[in-house]
């Protein structure tokens, strides 16, 4: 339908504006990072994870995406340090993947498109909860990891609804801890401007089985005609004069 959107040229990320007014804003997402124009900042700490397995909640296909939701109704899940003041909550993490293994991440760096980017969304509890965070600039930490596909063996996972339990999922985390950060937004509607963004600069490599796992996913519901779920990545919006800093030399 016209009115909700996607990733369809009849709803995609160039119509998002007209429903919603802040994808037009001055501290969008994703954005292209060339490494010539980050800044090193040696006062940035590094970020700490505490991840409890038991968090874990279902994983999801809500026909955008790939979601794992996890237990943020107290400090069970959290992120710390590198651009954060105080714990923020781990709530879910999902994907954006392509329709071929040479695109499909939503941040691009120096002219790299991934071929699939994970985010795994906090929010801060100061704001009571995550409605209320999505309205502060301090709100909302992702961090973003991308994914390259190489030869490793291929784990199973799941289509629809599904208990996921007893999951960490800080075994996501490559082994390099650097990290580029910079204020944006929610890559997809209603697109706030609420995110310290963490990214990676190390990505995870993935099995093309396991690529081939996602984009098996439909974004149409049971009874419909399948419609396979893939590129669901928003493209870089304009820098604005932000500066995006790196955690390494
Ligand atoms: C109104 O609440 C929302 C809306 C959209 C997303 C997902 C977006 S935000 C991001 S970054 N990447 C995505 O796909 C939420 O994620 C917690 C929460
Ligand atoms: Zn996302």
């Amino acid at each position: 339908a016209q009115s909700v959107w996607g990733y369809d040229s009849d709803n995609g990320p160039e119509r998002w504006h007209e429903n919603y007014p802040l994808a037009k804003g001055d501290k969008q997402s994703p954005i292209e990072i060339n490494s010539k124009d980050v800044q090193h900042d040696s006062s940035l700490s590094a970020w700490h994870a505490s991840y409890d397995p038991g968090a874990a909640k279902t994983i999801l296909n809500n026909g955008r995406t790939c979601r794992v939701v996890f237990d943020d109704t107290f400090d069970r899940s959290v992120l710390r340090g590198g651009p954060l003041s105080g714990a923020y909550r781990l709530r879910q993490l999902h994907l954006h993947w392509g329709s071929c293994d040479q695109h499909g991440s939503e941040h691009v760096i120096d002219g790299v498109k991934y071929a699939a980017e994970l985010h795994m969304v906090h929010w801060n509890p100061k704001h009571g909860n995550f409605a209320g965070a999505l309205k502060q600039p301090d709100g909302v930490a992702v961090v973003g990891i991308f994914l390259k596909v190489s030869k490793i063996e291929n784990i199973k996972t799941k289509g629809k609804e599904a208990p996921f339990l007893h999951f960490d999922p800080s075994i996501l985390f490559p082994k390099s801890r650097d990290y580029w950060t910079y204020h944006g937004s929610f890559t997809t509607p209603p697109c706030e401007e609420c995110i310290t963004w963490i990214l990676l600069r190390e990505p995870i490599e993935v099995s093309s089985d396991q690529m081939a796992k996602l984009r098996s996913l439909s974004k149409n519901s049971e009874n419909e005609p399948v419609s396979p779920l893939v590129d669901n990545w928003r493209p870089p919006q304009p820098l604005k004069g932000r500066i995006v800093r790196a955690s390494f030399k």
